[in-house]
């Protein structure tokens, strides 16, 4: 089957923290021997420049062994932002932005912001993310949990409940109709947020949600384990949600209410996730799962029989590479596709953590988990990199790869624009009153 595409990891946090194995492409040999021969990730601008940015990391991933992306994420706004955003989609093969509604004082954009953005993006055929959760209310939920003495993980899913996931992804869904252009939801962590995708898919919005495989298997218990180092490893925004959330977003998956599984993977290691050891706005957010997607997928999804294996392949692999316009390049075993190609063994068992996986990072969130279906050859580009629990790769054998921008979610768009302008019956032509 076609090689996995992850539509939104953090592989960059792969390079701080402790050296634990290779020193310099551990995220990329994890998702490889995980069966995930293209990542895309997203950039910080340094500063709020975009080229920059787009430079740093560049720079970082020459040294990649797999093929990959980037989203970059728009944190301010002014008519420079605006121009670099042209460049970034005109000249450097950019066609996602991502939005933070979250992460007060730091990432948080206004709706002004997120408006101007969403116009743009419109522009450009580039495709708008949003982390959907209410930064303000998020910002009330901690204070409210610290003044009750609620210092440890769990306070950070009580300070940021389902609710405020849902309220943000019911504007930013409102406010990208009101542009009329798409909207990609990430890491949809809740039954809120998720019915209020279901509910604008049904009235025809162009809404893609995505759920990540944490919150698709896991749930919130963790949070309250008595030991730090445990229950901090699963601190990630939005947070992994009570029981039951987990279930209805599979559910969601097996209908195609949701459309394709990410990771968010973003790994910190048990010092880094130390730091909030004493509050637990101090933590570090966020989650492994490239190297374990294909597999829990496999194993939760098809060995339940929730999708069926045409399914697998469309939500861990093609439906990426049809949104982000790079289809049948990738997600595709075509004549002049790629001929990234992947063998999994359904009879294949597996053991998950954090002594043998292959990402830099000392924890799992999926320690332990068991499950059937394992890859056993991964090729991307025609090269074998991964073989029976081998890696074959060399640094700097990635490829970046250029994402056009007005791919099919933007199809028709211009008339949809017509017909609304057709349905104004304005400005009403009236004769000056005589005086
Ligand atoms: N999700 C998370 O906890 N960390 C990564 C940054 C983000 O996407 O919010
Ligand atoms: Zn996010």
């Amino acid at each position: 089957m076609p090689g996995g595409i992850d539509p939104h990891t953090h592989l960059e946090m792969e390079f701080m923290g402790t050296v634990t194995i290779d020193d310099f492409f551990s995220g990329h040999a994890a998702a490889l021997a995980g069966g995930t021969t293209m990542h895309i990730d997203f950039v910080i601008p340094v500063n709020g420049n975009l080229t920059a940015g787009l430079e740093s990391y560049k720079h970082k991933a020459e040294k990649s062994a797999m093929d990959y992306g980037f989203h970059m994420a728009i944190t301010k706004w002014n008519d420079e932002v605006s121009k670099e955003m042209e460049v970034m989609v005109k000249e450097h093969g950019i066609n996602s932005f991502k939005f933070f509604m979250a992460y007060k004082g730091s990432l948080m954009v206004t709706d002004d912001l997120l408006l101007q953005g969403l116009q743009k993006c419109k522009s450009l055929g580039a495709l708008a993310m949003v982390h959907a959760e209410n930064g303000d209310a998020v910002a009330e939920g901690q204070q409210r949990m610290i003044d009750l003495g609620i210092t440890g993980p769990e306070g950070h899913a009580l300070s940021r409940p389902p609710v405020l996931e849902g309220e943000a992804t019911s504007r930013a869904i409102r406010l990208a109709k009101f542009i009329n252009t798409p909207l990609y939801v990430v890491h949809v962590m809740s039954i809120d947020a998720m019915e209020e995708i279901a509910k604008a898919k049904r009235e025809g919005q162009r809404v893609i949600g995505e759920p990540v495989v944490s919150g698709l298997v896991l749930d919130d218990s963790w949070l309250w384990d008595p030991d730090f180092a445990t229950a901090s490893k699963y601190v990630m925004s939005p947070p992994i949600r009570e029981a039951g959330h987990n279930k209805a977003l599979q559910a969601a998956l097996s209908s195609g209410i949701l459309q394709l599984v990410g990771t968010d993977h973003c790994t910190f290691n048990s010092t880094q996730k130390a730091f909030g050891s004493d509050d637990f706005r101090k933590i570090p957010n966020g989650v492994n799962g490239i190297e374990e997607r294909m597999h829990i997928i496999w194993d939760s999804m098809v060995e339940t029989g929730k999708i069926t294996v045409t399914d697998y392949v469309r939500v861990t692999s093609t439906e990426c590479a049809k949104i982000f316009n790079i289809y049948p390049q990738k997600g595709a075993i075509m004549e002049g596709s790629d001929a990234d190609i992947i063998i999994l063994n359904p009879k294949g068992s597996f053991v998950m953590g954090a002594h043998t996986h292959h990402s830099r990072s000392n924890t799992n969130v999926y320690e332990g988990r068991k499950g059937k279906g394992m890859v056993e050859v991964t090729i991307s580009r025609g090269r074998v990199v991964w073989e029976d629990g081998t890696l074959n790769v060399a640094a700097g054998s990635g490829r970046y790869i250029r994402t056009p921008p007005f791919g099919y979610l933007f199809d028709g768009i211009e008339k949809s624009d017509a017909a609304y302008r057709a349905s104004l019956r304005a400005p009403v032509q009236r004769s000056k009153a005589a005086a």
